[in-house]
């Protein structure tokens, strides 16, 4: 982070003052002048002491003597240049680039604060926040400021889609890091406004890099533990803990919650190769959305009955490892005898919707049972959500983590992240239609949510990872035979 040196003024008249009549206008220019070339000369000093020592030599020395020392100085420079560019670089031209952004975007800070409702009154002057640091990021600017006393976050809140207009920015959002201090971060480019497909994070697959994790020492321990699902909004690649987690994806249609399914599933396709994790699957608006990936799973099912029955049946799983488990270890280590159990669920809604009151309270129950006991037996639910109505909120505190795509407005972004998350900048009702796939993670534990992007897995990706990874035989061995649903 660098400070702003010549940070403007956090103070305007307000009135309609008459200049000072003392005022001399040469003398001012002529100061503004001196104070110009003192803080560049101090901001550069390599072109400040290359310039000095010819000046000190041609006026000691006569100009011969000074064409002999900018020659030198040259040739100093340019094997500097050849040498370590980048330190030369680093304080000349970067420092010179930083100042002139600092310039060019926030010189008429204290007008805009003012006219985005920040500047406050005090008799005839207006006191505006002032600007402390500014940082540089490739996407974004983040500001540092002292709020002016009696503002809290909350104003800066207030402010943020008229400052995002006034700074010609996509949005800006405002966190309080410490006392008297708020932070903006202006959004300037659109991160991770490109698809993101498996291959794009480190020239691997999300299937092959969880592959190779486990492929590694301790296999048996960290059979799904890590999986590359994507992209965040700083550049790195977005993983998932899948194993001791419960996952709920929200998203309007179309937000792209079957491409965070499907980069889940592949990241944990090599896994289910190696017998160390087991996919049951409901996808209860008839099978299409998950149906390409059956030979994947261990169960896969579409129909109310046989849903429940799924679900009765990992939790009878379920409870049984917990019997033999208690006492032994707080945490299930999966392996082939005993993997870990992902139950997938591509509308959690649908389920709570059905009309046959029996079979409805049969899979509440259910399921309520394994996102309450099912983490430590390994037994992890990922469920994706169209509309988090108040059926679904009551269950939102058993997912640890929550990721919310596309929302149709600010109440359900609460809704799936929780609350205050909105304020921190986590606007998933604003993310635009044409970036499915986008959304926010938020994580029990952590502080603020990450703008993340799932993979894009076309039917082709699918279908290869399906050939890639598909078990060649039913994983029977665990008591409760794989099925795929029949009509
Ligand atoms: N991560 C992504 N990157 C780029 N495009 C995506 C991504 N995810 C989805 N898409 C595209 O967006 C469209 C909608 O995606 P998808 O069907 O996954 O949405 P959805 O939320 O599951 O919708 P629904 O609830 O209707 O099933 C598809 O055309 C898909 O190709």
């Amino acid at each position: 982070m660098t400070d702003t040196n010549n940070q403007p003024s956090d103070r305007h008249r307000s009135g309609s003052a008459a200049p000072d009549p003392s005022d001399d206008a040469i003398g001012s220019a002529l100061w503004q002048l001196t104070r110009f070339v003192v803080v560049w000369a101090w901001r550069l000093p390599v072109v400040t002491l290359s310039v000095a020592a010819v000046a000190v030599t041609g006026w000691r020395c006569g100009p011969t003597n000074a064409i002999i020392a900018t020659v030198v100085v040259l040739a100093v420079l340019a094997c500097w240049a050849v040498l370590d560019p980048a330190s030369l670089r680093r304080i000349t031209l970067d420092r010179i680039r930083f100042r002139y952004r600092v310039w060019s975007r926030y010189r008429h800070w204290t007008a805009l604060c003012a006219d985005c409702g920040l500047g406050r009154v005090r008799g005839e002057d207006i006191v505006v926040p002032k600007l402390l640091r500014i940082r540089f990021d490739d996407a974004c600017d983040v500001l540092t400021i002292k709020p002016v006393r009696g503002q809290t976050l909350s104003d800066f809140i207030a402010a943020t889609d008229a400052l995002a207009d006034a700074f010609g920015a996509d949005t800006v959002s405002a966190t309080r890091p410490g006392p008297q201090q708020i932070r903006l971060t202006v959004q300037r480019q659109q991160p991770l406004a490109d698809p993101v497909t498996p291959a794009a994070t480190d020239g691997t697959s999300g299937s092959s890099r969880a592959a190779s994790t486990l492929s590694g020492h301790g296999r048996s321990q960290r059979a799904g533990v890590r999986i590359t699902v994507g992209e965040r909004g700083d550049g790195r690649p977005w993983q998932l803990s899948v194993a001791g987690a419960h996952i709920l994806i929200g998203g309007v249609t179309g937000a792209g919650k079957g491409s965070v399914l499907w980069s889940i599933i592949a990241g944990l396709a090599p896994a289910v190769a190696a017998g160390q994790v087991q996919l049951r699957v409901a996808d209860p608006k008839g099978g299409m959305e998950l149906a390409l990936g059956a030979p994947l799973f261990h169960r896969f099912t579409y129909r109310a009955d046989t849903i429940a029955t799924m679900l009765a049946d990992t939790t009878a799983v379920m409870t049984d490892r917990a019997e033999r488990l208690r006492g032994t270890t707080r945490q299930h280590v999966p392996t082939r005898a005993e993997p870990l159990i992902v139950v997938v669920i591509d509308e959690l809604a649908a389920l709570t919707a059905y009309t046959d009151r029996k079979l409805k309270t049969e899979i509440e129950q259910h399921l309520g049972l394994l996102l309450t006991q099912g983490r430590a037996v390994g037994v992890s639910v990922v469920a994706a959500v169209q509309d988090p109505s108040k059926d679904v909120v009551p269950l939102r505190q058993l997912f640890p983590i929550r990721i919310a795509l596309r929302m149709a407005e600010s109440t359900q972004t609460t809704m799936i992240l929780g609350p205050g998350a909105v304020e921190r900048g986590a606007r998933a009702h604003q993310i635009p239609e044409h970036l499915p796939g986008m959304g926010y993670l938020a994580i029990d534990g952590t502080a603020a949510p990450t703008l993340v992007r799932a993979f894009h897995y076309t039917d082709t990706a699918i279908a290869h990872t399906v050939d890639l990874y598909a078990p060649t035989q039913a994983t029977d061995d665990v008591g409760d035979g794989g099925t795929t649903e029949q009509e």
